[in-house]
């Protein structure tokens, strides 16, 4: 036999060896990485990154005698890349940055493709999708449809925000408000607003409170208006935001963390703007309907499409007015974007 054949304990030795080796080794990358920020560093802390650059982010200290500062801190080497809203242990260094040496689980994760379409994480931790909609740009309630598909499919709590309330008073844009109506008996949270005269922005601050925030919607619907609003200290955001842009390559997909001041976050950026956009699977297309879901599987054909064949359950459901003909259709205009692409 040319090929040695290695005893089960003797693998186990050798693998014991090397993983030995390789620890020892990543002592040592981490005690010349200590070194070379300058000597000893503080003591472990939670933080929450806040922005991201490339292989530095900025992380808020969460705890401890800095807590609410911001420094930019470098990752060690074996953790994964961080994004926007990470929860992480870090330590400070003592030339006003400092050391990521863990990251804390992700409750949730935003994905959005990368250049070659491979799904990235974006933001971690959001836990709210705030779907901005209004009387102008005209809506449409497949787009709604499908940020509320997404919503479901990332495990976000969805609050559908019709903002310009007032332009709702002329009598042709006065059916919108129905729409709300019919998403708060599906059992979502609604809220009609104005950004431009203030009203309603009480209530969707309370709504915010405790959350980590992401808006979304149709270029137009007052996104920014709102964000200006809720965010007071605007010069500091439009700050931010031009900052970023002058980095180049990042511009899109770099995403930042706002406190609002009476609680709650945000994390925005163009590239968070879109999410929801991307390619879903028919299951998610279907799953993310949430009234679907006690008639999917009784249908009389395992493949049902749901469009006009016999014995399909979701479409006795529609006749009996179970589902309503304006999500139906929502669910098939997005099911035929699906199969063009
Ligand atoms: N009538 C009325 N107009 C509003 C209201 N809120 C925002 N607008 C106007 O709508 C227009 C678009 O608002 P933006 O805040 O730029 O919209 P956006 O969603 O951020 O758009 P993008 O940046 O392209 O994504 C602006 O002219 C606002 O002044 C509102 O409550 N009522
Ligand atoms: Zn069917």
């Amino acid at each position: 036999m040319s090929k040695r054949n290695l005893t089960r304990r003797q693998s186990w030795r050798i693998q014991k060896i090397q993983d030995e080796r390789s620890a020892r080794a990543e002592r040592r990358a981490e005690r010349a990485e200590e070194t070379l920020l300058g000597g000893d560093l503080g003591s472990e802390q939670q933080g929450l990154v806040i922005a991201h650059f490339g292989v530095q982010v900025d992380v808020e200290a969460l705890d401890g005698a800095e807590r609410g500062q911001v420094r930019r801190c470098h990752r060690r080497a074996n953790l994964p890349a961080l994004v926007t809203g990470d929860r992480v242990v870090w330590r400070a260094d003592n030339q006003q940055s400092g050391v990521i040496v863990a990251l804390q689980p992700r409750r949730t994760e935003l994905f959005r493709p990368d250049h070659r379409g491979q799904l990235k994480p974006v933001a971690a931790n959001v836990d709210r999708l705030v779907i901005v909609f209004a009387a102008l740009p005209q809506p449409h309630r497949n787009l709604i449809d499908r940020y509320l598909v997404a919503a479901e499919q990332a495990q976000l709590e969805p609050l559908l925000v019709l903002n310009k309330a007032d332009l709702l008073e002329l009598p042709e844009h006065a059916e919108i408000r129905t729409w709300l109506d019919d998403y708060a008996a599906l059992g979502y949270r609604t809220l009609c607003l104005s950004a431009t005269a203030g009203d309603g922005l009480d209530t969707l601050r309370r709504e915010l409170r405790d959350h980590v925030n992401v808006f979304v919607g149709q270029s137009g619907v007052g996104k920014s208006s709102l964000i200006n609003a809720l965010l007071p200290d605007a010069d500091l955001r439009v700050g931010a935001l031009s900052e970023m842009t002058g980095k180049g390559t990042h511009t899109t997909t770099t995403a930042r963390l706002f406190h609002f001041p009476e609680g709650g976050d945000l994390i925005d950026s163009p590239g968070i703007r879109e999410f929801g956009l991307m390619h879903i699977s028919h299951e998610d297309l279907l799953d993310g309907f949430i009234e679907f879901r006690p008639f999917l599987g009784h249908c009389r054909f395992r493949d049902c499409q749901h469009l006009h064949e016999p014995g399909c359950a979701l479409l006795a459901a529609v006749a009996s007015g179970a589902i309503s003909p304006g999500r139906m259709n929502s669910y098939r205009h997005i099911l035929a974007s699906l199969q063009d692409n």
